[in-house]
């Protein structure tokens, strides 16, 4: 491995590619036990799970991050199972490997990193979803986290249902392209009191496809400024958003169902409102029925990941785990109820269940496609089967 190879990291702290890839993204106490075991001559074969709970809590998280897990280890010489992203897991293990344990030891941190940090911001985002299953939610929120992980958040926010994202170079690396309309930076550009000259030269000057959606609260009442939006924009209009700091918003609620009431008056019925600003799940659910939409952005960019931790389970097949975590090679199973049950890989699983984990790597070659709107898709048929 080339210890000392070059590393284009710019101006930027923002451990490079080459980095990750040639495993020197990791706890120095890995390279310690390298040159230990090295020096020992050892060097076991292993099984290693990837796990957060050790039995079902009841509590299930949604997985991310296995595509980037799997490229991280792709042409080691292992092999790997692992559930596939977009399923509930709730205890065991979500990720089994088996190789002589110095080929992948030094990818352990990036390892848990990739899976943690999306299943964290993935699980949020089904909190959001779950919410307001009927809602557009958007996801706004790689503006809190640092740009470097914001493909990731986005594609989290997909998979777990979301229905568009807003950041740009994440969505070009996702392949998703990325929407919104404007900031109160916008407006403030135009000047206090001249909000209309803003709507209508975003008008004019935006494709035809972007939808037009009025933000309305910058200076003046939202009433007022939703109204002057509709006289403005007349029936181009499609939306407006509502993005009222806290410390003005008093009942939310109120103001929003005043807006619709002021535009239904003047025959706008068919524009939308559209909120957003330190939303989360309770939020959602207390307003999805007067709203079109919301963006939402702390609450999933901000989860705190999962704590998932790599254990060695099996030594030269012997079972030894440390205290506190389960020996032996396990897999994982959903039942037709919506149960997840942890068993033994060399015993029987429920004669009725489905078992989760399944080839991602044969010898280090990755076996497995991974498409954002197929694990969208397993999200939500995993939501309706298990009792959240
Ligand atoms: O609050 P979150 O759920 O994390 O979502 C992100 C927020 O960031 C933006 O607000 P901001 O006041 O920064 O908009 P501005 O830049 O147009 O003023 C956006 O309009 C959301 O309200």
């Amino acid at each position: 491995m080339p210890r000392d190879a070059p590393s284009d990291t710019g101006p930027f702290d923002i451990v490079p590619v080459d980095a990750i890839r040639d495993g020197r993204a990791t706890d120095a106490y890995f390279e310690r036990t390298r040159t230990t075991l090295e020096h020992a001559g050892k060097n076991p074969h292993v099984v290693a799970e990837v796990t957060a709970d050790q039995f079902p809590t009841g509590e299930f998280e949604l997985l991310g991050g296995v595509k980037d897990a799997a490229h991280l280890l792709e042409g080691l010489p292992i092999d790997v199972d692992a559930m596939r992203e977009g399923r509930l897991f709730d205890g065991g293990p979500v990720m089994r490997i088996e190789g002589d344990y110095l080929d992948f030891a030094r990818y352990e941190t990036s390892l848990l990193g990739f899976l943690s940090h999306a299943s964290g911001c993935a699980t949020a985002a089904l909190d959001v979803r779950r919410a307001a299953p009927d809602s557009q939610v958007l996801s706004f929120g790689a503006r809190h986290v640092h740009p470097s992980i914001a493909a990731m958040i986005e594609r989290a926010a997909l998979v777990a249902g979301l229905d568009g994202i807003s950041h740009v170079a994440g969505g070009e690396v996702i392949g998703h392209e990325a929407s919104g309309t404007m900031p109160h930076a916008l407006l403030i550009a135009f000047g206090r009191g001249h909000q209309e000259d803003a709507w209508r030269a975003f008008d004019e000057a935006v494709d035809a496809d972007v939808p037009r959606v009025a933000l309305v609260d910058t200076y003046s009442d939202e009433k007022d400024e939703a109204i002057r939006a509709a006289e403005t924009l007349g029936d181009r209009l499609d939306s407006v958003r509502l993005d009222t700091t806290g410390s003005r918003r008093g009942n939310f609620r109120h103001i929003i169902e005043e807006v619709r009431w002021e535009l239904d008056l003047r025959e706008h019925d068919d524009a939308g409102i559209f909120v957003s600003g330190g939303l989360g799940p309770n939020d959602l659910r207390d307003l999805r029925d007067v709203v079109e939409g919301f963006g939402v952005g702390g609450y999933v960019s901000n989860a705190d990941p999962v704590d998932f931790a790599l254990d060695i389970v099996e030594r030269d097949g012997e079972p030894c785990a440390k205290r506190g975590k389960l020996s032996g090679a396990k897999d994982v199973y959903r039942t037709p109820d919506g149960a997840h049950h942890v068993g033994l890989a060399s015993r029987p699983g429920p004669t009725d269940g489905e078992r989760l984990l399944e080839p991602l790597l044969r010898d280090g070659e990755i076996v497995r496609e991974f498409d954002i709107d197929d694990a969208a898709r397993r999200a939500a048929a995993d939501v309706k089967n298990v009792d959240l």
